[in-house]
């Protein structure tokens, strides 16, 4: 099993040559902020998005490291240190890479790095490099007496962050990606009209009423593949998918669908993704339902008094393929 980064960029399994089904070791959240690093252009426009560029003048990502190979066998059995990189070591590596290299992707930078890792040093069998960004927005402020944004001054995004994994492997004198992962976590959306939810099993366990209308509340990380992993980790983007315009199609496709289900809706929204981009290979979801308990109706009976849903929440995961366009 190659190793790759799960839902929460954490990174699971390992090498594929390896001997042993576990032995990896590294560092988690090792925070690079870098100033002024190079601008993401949309490569296309379409028409769910009008992204346009990621001006990157703030550009932060949380990184997790893994390394593997059989020279760190003897860390463990014999106690013997030799070859052993200080995971104090890797944590600086990364951050100084975060200076030395113009990328504008997190993929570009995590491959970047990952290469750098395995010249660095030869003991190295394989690198994962997982990364979810830490976004700012710009805030608007007064200028001259205009409302514009300030350029210099930033406020963090929790929700709604590009990610990627990368896993880099020895070959020969050459550099091999065995795995490559873009994506985005907690993209949060609602919509209060225009999706139902009926014709599910009833039996003695149904409890749940159907619902030709409902408020529908979702949390989804959406992850994508390319059908040639270069095209997503390189430094050049001339092929590359900004996650803004994934975001923005997973609005659109919702807005326009009357869903039956968050199933149906997230199925839809992979194959817009899939039609719009031709250089990617899938799309895979990890839905959590957090649609809100309805309280009352209000007394003009236009709307709805709403509040949060309680725990346990449902959750749907799905890989839409081009086998699906078909
Ligand atoms: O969109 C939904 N899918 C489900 O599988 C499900 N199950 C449930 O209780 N509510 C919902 N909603």
């Amino acid at each position: 099993m190659p190793s790759t980064a799960n839902l929460h960029g954490q990174i699971t399994g390992n090498a594929s040559s390896a001997k042993r089904p576990t032995m990896h070791y590294g560092k988690k959240d090792v925070f690079v902020y870098r100033t002024y690093a190079k601008p993401l252009k949309a490569n296309k426009q379409i028409p769910e998005s009008n992204f346009q560029e990621r001006k990157n003048v703030l550009f932060g990502v949380d990184v997790q490291v893994a390394l593997h190979g059989e020279a760190f066998l003897k860390n463990y059995t014999e106690g013997d240190n030799t070859d052993l990189v200080a995971t104090d070591s890797m944590r600086n590596f990364i951050e100084l890479s975060g200076g030395k290299i113009e990328y504008s992707t997190i993929d570009g930078f995590l491959f970047e790095t990952a290469k750098g890792f395995l010249k660095q040093w030869p003991q190295i069998e394989q690198v994962d490099l997982a990364g979810q960004s830490v976004e700012f927005d710009d805030v608007a402020v007064e200028k001259d007496g205009k409302i514009e944004n300030s350029g210099i001054m930033f406020r963090p995004r929790h929700t709604e962050r590009p990610r990627a994994s990368v896993s880099v492997r020895r070959n020969g004198d050459d550099f091999e990606i065995v795995n490559h992962i873009s994506g985005i976590t907690d993209i949060h959306l609602m919509k209060i009209t225009g999706s139902a939810f009926k014709g599910f099993v009833q039996d003695e366990y149904t409890q749940l009423p159907e619902k030709e209308d409902r408020n529908l509340f979702i949390y989804v990380d959406i992850d994508w593949t390319y059908n040639n992993p270069e095209d997503g980790a390189n430094l050049d983007t001339s092929n590359y998918v900004p996650a803004e315009q994934i975001r923005d199609i997973a609005a659109t496709v919702f807005h326009e669908l009357k869903n039956n289900s968050i199933q149906h809706l997230v199925y839809h929204i992979g194959l817009r993704i899939l039609e719009r981009f031709p250089q990617l290979k899938d799309v895979t979801y990890y839905t959590n339902n957090r649609t809100l308990k309805e309280v009352s109706d209000t007394v003009d009976g236009k709307g709805m008094v709403y509040t949060e849903p309680t725990l346990p929440y449902g959750f749907q995961a799905f890989t839409v393929t081009r086998d699906d366009l078909k």
